[in-house]
């Protein structure tokens, strides 16, 4: 029994005594760890001996220093040994508090081994296992809770053995924050830790660190006990029981103190396991002083005080406790008697790993020593090796400055001689050029005087063929006006022969007809001798019949021709009589339509309504504004003989002035001509395809046709002249001679013709024909751009027709003239902003214009005085200032009474021409109000 009990107790030097080589490793690996930093317990114990409170750490030992330490020492070594100590010390110096050292010494050995002695009281129990855990393991259990009725039931409970289930993961989480915490049974056969002495069945299950097997080792244990918080509570824990040693007395507590007390585990109860016969082999303390029962003992309800309620104590009681703990101690003692012998025998173990290790220092020394001579001697051969690196590089470096010095003088010399070779080279160049340039001027000035020769050589033989060319020029001229005055010569004679011919012709044919006839006569009379000489009557009477209806026959056909020849007269008169009741100066007006531009605005035309023969017409004047300020608007009226919207086409207008071509042919002359602003559509109505000049031609043809069969015939000459800046132009004449040439205006008084001198008078004697001649002098108009028109014409121009006619059954003869003038545009010079030419232009035609109005106003003047001379003395005259332009001059016999005039007023309907238009009208409306005199036939006969 006793040494089953000695086997309990803690045996550090048999078990935990590890081998040189383990040892040594422990040793290298707890230099590099701080916690093994620790001082082993044996030294903290001496160290710490008369003092609970802990060591500050220890200074980090050498590896010799360490050699010697205990490789095993209890965890927690420092506070329980401390406390163990002052124990062991306080009983061999004969103190008395026996309990106190058995609770350190208890504490001390189980925290050693890592077991428990579960045979002690549950408190006890207790008090030991807080020992062996883990700083930081239930640190509130342990410490601070305050006992209770239920700790000593939960103590048991906890060292009540169970397999490791389930459960112990949910105890392990219990543990709270630290769960690398794990409960470790120590029958494990994995651990390499088996405690010698046999496990208490109640404290096979301890907490453990969660680390591997070795965690147990108190080297570590004591190592985690390092940490700053985990001193402190390793600290606080010895002093508490350091307090609860001093606390405990001999003298009784009262249940009230002993609640106060603290943790129950921390109160030192005996075990009532302990053997007996402790220590008996080695120790047997001296048996414990035997006290007499006090006759004053009362076992029950013995009062302190006769007058006290409180308990009195009992002494015996008290007494056998104390001998209990006594024997305790004892037992304890002879414990530690035992572990001091071991602990002599592992001290010498180490010492002699002790002296194996400094063997094993001074041989690392000697390395170490001829180690660092190598390092020695490697530094100066490396030192030696930077210095003539250094020196080489130095050696380098100036060879490069060397070989660089030397370059650039190399390439300095190969510039200048670079720059010699230039000059050099640029002066031979020079040489060259020079050279070059000299014999490339003397070259060219042989090429000069070469070519001037040949020059003057062909200059000469050109002017000596030029007058060669010259005389034969002249003599060929002389040659075409001689051919050209015997072609006249034979034109005269030509027509001469012609008509004379005609005549011939005439009697021949009329000679021939009275031969059939006499023929016809011949052929009835033979007819009647044959009838006669047939001898029958009645065909005699039947024939008689019938000469008589044929001569009735012929004697009314007779009639009908001097009927027709007398209905014809009378058309032609009462043609003319119409013409005359109609005026011989008739004004058309034509609105053009607007070109589209719409930003430029269109004034406004009224037509009044009138279904067939519309004649008035309104003009909304511009805006005016009065000297009070109002805006007004002014509405212009005219009457015209013809007013034509901008709807009318020339077809429409060419209708109304058939009559007048009419008139032309029936031997009147007739003047038609436009009159308007520039772009106003002169041109487009005189001249265009469809226009008056085509179309009179068109109608001229075909109406001379028709009179064919009534025994006329026409002929038509045709010239077409412009009046530029007051000079004629033929502009049927030929190229290069059309704007040349100067061409005269004669007047015949007596026959009313007017002739202009070299002007080109076409035959025309086709449509085509005269279209032709029409195109070629509309090529040669003079037009240019302005600002009204794009091709504005800048000279009037005239197209004169002579017809003349000849019936061959009546014998009667006829002379019209038909003048188509295209004027040009009247414009204000304020607004055409021309100059230069254009302004000299525009002065001509303004001015002709002018001259114009004045012609038809003394016309008009000239009528009226006339009609009132001609009442008063029966004669008429007075002056028409006919030769102020040559316009007026040219048309002197188609502007009078000899004449049947019309005239066109265009009208342009833009806003911007507004006030010129309305100029236009009011000029026209003035021509409108002349009478000029009867137009009477030219060369009728
Ligand atoms: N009745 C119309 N219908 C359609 N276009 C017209 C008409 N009248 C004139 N024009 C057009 O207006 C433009 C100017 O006309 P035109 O050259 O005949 O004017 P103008 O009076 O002869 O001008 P100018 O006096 O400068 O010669 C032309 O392009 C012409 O085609």
């Amino acid at each position: 029994m006793e040494s089953q009990f000695v086997s309990q107790l803690p045996q550090p030097a048999r078990h935990g005594l590890p081998s040189p080589q383990k040892h040594l490793s422990e040793l290298s690996s707890s230099a590099s760890n701080s916690r093994s930093a620790m001082p082993p317990p044996g030294f903290a114990s001496h160290k710490r001996q008369g003092s609970n409170l802990p060591e500050p750490a220890a200074k980090r030992k050498t590896l010799v220093e360490r050699a010697g330490e205990p490789p095993r020492i209890p965890p927690a070594a420092p506070r329980s040994n401390a406390a163990l100590s002052s124990a062991v010390m306080s009983t061999v110096h004969g103190r008395s508090n026996p309990s106190s050292f058995s609770q350190s010494y208890r504490s001390n050995s189980n925290q050693s081994r890592n077991t428990s002695n579960s045979t002690t009281s549950s408190s006890f129990s207790m008090s030991v296992g807080s020992g062996i855990r883990p700083s930081g393991l239930r640190p509130v259990s342990s410490l601070a809770r305050p006992k209770s009725s239920l700790a000593k039931e939960r103590g048991t409970r906890m060292a009540n053995p169970r397999p490791t289930t389930s459960m112990d993961t949910r105890a392990e989480n219990q543990e709270g924050p630290n769960n690398n915490k794990r409960m470790i049974d120590f029958s494990d056969p994995q651990l390499n830790f088996t405690p010698r002495a046999p496990m208490n069945p109640s404290r096979t299950a301890v907490y453990m660190p969660k680390r591997d097997a070795r965690n147990i080792s108190p080297m570590r244990c004591t190592g985690s006990s390092n940490h700053p918080q985990v001193l402190r509570r390793e600290n606080s824990r010895a002093f508490s029981l350091t307090a609860q040693m001093a606390e405990l007395s001999l003298f009784p507590e009262t249940p009230k103190s002993k609640a106060r007390s603290g943790s129950p585990s921390k109160v030192p109860r005996p075990s009532p396991r302990v053997p007996k016969a402790l220590g008996k082999s080695v120790f047997s303390p001296p048996p414990f002083p035997k006290s007499t029962p006090s006759p004053r003992k009362n076992k029950t309800g013995q009062k302190l005080t006769k007058y006290s309620d409180l308990e009195a104590w009992d002494p015996e009681e008290q007494y056998s406790n104390m001998e209990r703990m006594y024997e305790d101690v004892c037992k304890h003692y002879k414990q530690a008697m035992e572990d001091n012998v071991e602990a002599k025998e592992a001290n010498h173990a180490y010492k002699s790993t002790l002296a194996g290790l400094e063997q094993e220092r001074k041989e690392l020394t000697e390395n170490v020593i001829s180690l660092r001579c190598e390092l020695e001697t490697t530094k100066f051969r490396l030192e030696t090796a930077e210095r003539a690196k250094t020196e080489a590089q130095r050696d380098n470096e100036e060879e490069i400055e060397d070989v660089k010095r030397e370059h650039r003088i190399e390439c300095e010399n190969i510039r200048q001689a670079h720059r010699q070779d230039m000059e050099r080279l640029k002066s031979d160049h020079r040489d060259e050029l020079r050279e070059l340039k000299k014999r490339l001027e003397d070259e060219l000035e042989d090429e000069r005087t070469q070519r001037l020769q040949a020059i003057s050589q062909v200059s000469t033989q050109g002017a000596l063929e030029k007058q060669r060319h010259q005389m034969d020029l002249e003599a060929k001229e002389q040659e075409i006006r001689n051919i050209g005055s015997e072609i006249e010569r034979l034109k005269a004679d030509l027509a001469r022969e012609k008509t004379l011919n005609d005549d011939l012709r005439q009697n021949l044919s009329s000679a021939g007809a009275n031969a059939t006839t006499m023929e016809n006569a011949r052929q009835a009379l033979q007819a009647k001798i044959d009838y006669l000489e047939s001898d029958s009557k009645s065909q005699s009477e039947a024939y008689a019949m019938m000469e008589k209806r044929m001569n009735a026959a012929l004697e009314k056909a007779t009639e009908c021709e001097e009927k027709l020849r007398k209905e014809e007269m009378l058309r032609r008169k009462l043609h003319n009589q119409v013409q005359e009741l109609k005026g011989n100066i008739r004004v058309f007006c034509r609105v053009r339509p607007s070109n589209g531009d719409e930003a430029e605005g269109t004034a406004k035309f009224n037509f009044p309504e009138s279904d067939d023969d519309p004649k008035d017409i309104e003009v909304k004047g511009p805006e005016e504004t009065n000297s009070l300020g109002k805006v007004t608007t002014k509405t212009h009226q005219f009457s015209f003989d013809r007013v034509f919207a901008p709807s009318s086409n020339n077809a429409e207008i060419f209708e109304e002035i058939s009559q007048l071509i009419q008139s032309a042919l029936d031997g009147y002359n007739v003047c038609i001509f436009a009159y308007g602003q520039t772009g106003s559509g002169k041109t487009f109505t005189m001249s265009s395809e469809d226009g008056m000049i085509p179309q009179a031609l068109r109608q001229i043809y075909s109406t001379s046709k028709e009179l064919e069969g009534r025994g006329w015939s026409y002929t038509m000459e045709g010239s077409f002249v412009e009046v530029y800046n007051e000079e004629l132009r033929d502009l049927l004449g030929k190229d290069g001679e059309h704007n040349t040439k100067r061409h005269e205006i004669r007047h015949d008084m007596a026959t009313c013709e007017t002739t202009i001198t070299d002007v080109t008078t076409l035959a025309l004697d086709s449509q085509e024909q005269v279209e032709g001649i029409l195109a070629q002098a509309m090529s040669r108009r003079s037009v240019a751009a302005t600002k009204a028109n794009e091709r504005s014409s800048r000279s009037h121009s005239v197209f004169i027709l002579k017809l003349t006619g000849h019936n061959s059954i009546t014998g009667k003869r006829c002379k019209g003239t038909l003048n188509l003038v295209d004027l040009a545009g009247s414009e204000r010079l304020t607004h055409s902003q021309v100059e230069g030419a254009r302004l000299k232009e525009t002065q001509n035609i303004n001015k002709s214009l002018s001259c114009l109005g004045d012609v038809i106003g003394a016309l008009g003047q000239q009528q009226q005085s006339q009609q009132q001379r001609e009442q008063q003395t029966g004669s008429g005259g007075g002056h028409i200032p006919y030769r102020n332009s040559k316009l007026t001059y040219l048309l002197q016999f188609s502007l009078g009474g000899n004449s049947k005039t019309l005239m066109f007023v265009m009208v342009a309907p833009e806003k911007k021409c507004l006030s010129e238009t309305i100029t236009s009208l009011k000029f026209a409306d003035k021509v409108s109000r002349t009478r000029i005199g009867v137009a009477r036939k030219t060369g009728g006969r």
